[in-house]
């Protein structure tokens, strides 16, 4: 099998060491789009649960490696275990690994550098930050090439990434800001659509509809925001009549400090993420 990028998408092997939360939702959104084929994946995770979870979402035929050089071998390797794992993990995984795999890591804060420390001498390597939502497609996805990535092999991850949602190539040190919004961010937003519809429940909805509207309530926002363009700012204007209920709303989230507790959420989770690579 050719090495990526000169293989079709569809033809590359792809090996993930741990196929946990982010490895399922990368690959069943590549296996969703037809980009890949379960057959493609060959996955190693020392957890059965976590194996059976993988297989449950991405499909029958994922390959479960005997060990993490076997899914070292593929065409390309996505390390997706936690940062806290990477120094022991790799060694065993470095034992399968061609000079030509093209190594993508999507561990929060660790940098290209010290990943290319714990990987032989002019191993390509790739530093991107996923989110969960590539699941269904709608993933926010930033990424860093390494000194020794060829356009092509750029290329096919923008191609691979792009496959799930939206991709953006950016200079490495901002991908610590890219976790503090987009790769911690579904959860933040989970958070306001659990919110607002207890708010419904407070307010005397039943809990099913009050789920189902604030539900479709954030998606249509975020839907508004993408197709006409315009600055939120004025799309929330446009909701608030003067002396009506939206602006009586938005002054008790400005009194609570909505807009500061998610500025500094962002800014809390980068630093976090900047703290896990310091390890
Ligand atoms: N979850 C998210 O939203 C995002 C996560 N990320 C990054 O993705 C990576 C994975 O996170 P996430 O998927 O949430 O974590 P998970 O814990 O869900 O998945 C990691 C998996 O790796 C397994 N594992 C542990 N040791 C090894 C090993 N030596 N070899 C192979 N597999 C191993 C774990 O098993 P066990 O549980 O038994 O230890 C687990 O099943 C992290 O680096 C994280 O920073 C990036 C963007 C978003
Ligand atoms: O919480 C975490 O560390 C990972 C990284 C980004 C999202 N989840």
């Amino acid at each position: 099998m050719p090495a990526p990028p000169s293989a079709p998408l569809s033809d590359t092997r792809i090996g993930l060491l741990g196929a946990g939360q982010m490895a399922r939702a990368l690959a069943a959104g590549w296996v969703r789009t037809g980009l890949a084929k379960p057959g493609d994946l060959i996955a190693y995770d020392p957890s059965d649960a976590a194996f059976e979870a993988f297989t449950a979402s991405v499909g029958a035929g994922v390959v479960r490696a005997a060990s993490a050089a076997e899914a070292a071998g593929a065409d390309a390797l996505l390390l997706a275990i936690k940062p806290q794992y990477a120094a022991e993990a790799l060694p065993a995984a470095i034992e399968g690994l061609r000079p030509e795999t093209l190594v993508v890591s999507i561990l929060a804060g660790t940098t290209l550098s010290t990943l290319a420390g714990m990987l032989p001498a002019g191993q390509p390597l790739v530093r991107v930050m996923p989110n969960t939502p590539c699941l269904v497609g709608r993933g926010a996805s930033a990424y860093a090439l390494g000194p020794g990535v060829a356009d092509a092999q750029g290329a096919w991850v923008e191609a691979l990434l792009s496959a799930v949602g939206f991709a953006a190539q950016v200079p490495e040190p901002l991908l610590d800001a890219v976790t503090g919004l987009s790769g911690s961010g579904p959860a933040y937003i989970y958070t306001i659509i659990e919110a607002l519809a207890d708010g419904g429940v407070r307010a005397g909805l039943p809990r099913k509809l009050a789920a189902e509207l604030a539900l479709h309530t954030v998606a249509g926002a975020a839907e508004m925001v993408a197709q006409t363009g315009e600055h939120p700012a004025v799309l929330r204007e446009a909701v608030s009549s003067p002396a009506g209920t939206t602006i009586a709303g938005l002054g008790e989230l400005e009194r609570r400090g909505l807009r500061a507790a998610l500025v500094e959420a962002v800014v809390t989770a980068a630093e976090r993420a900047r703290e896990l690579g310091r390890g």
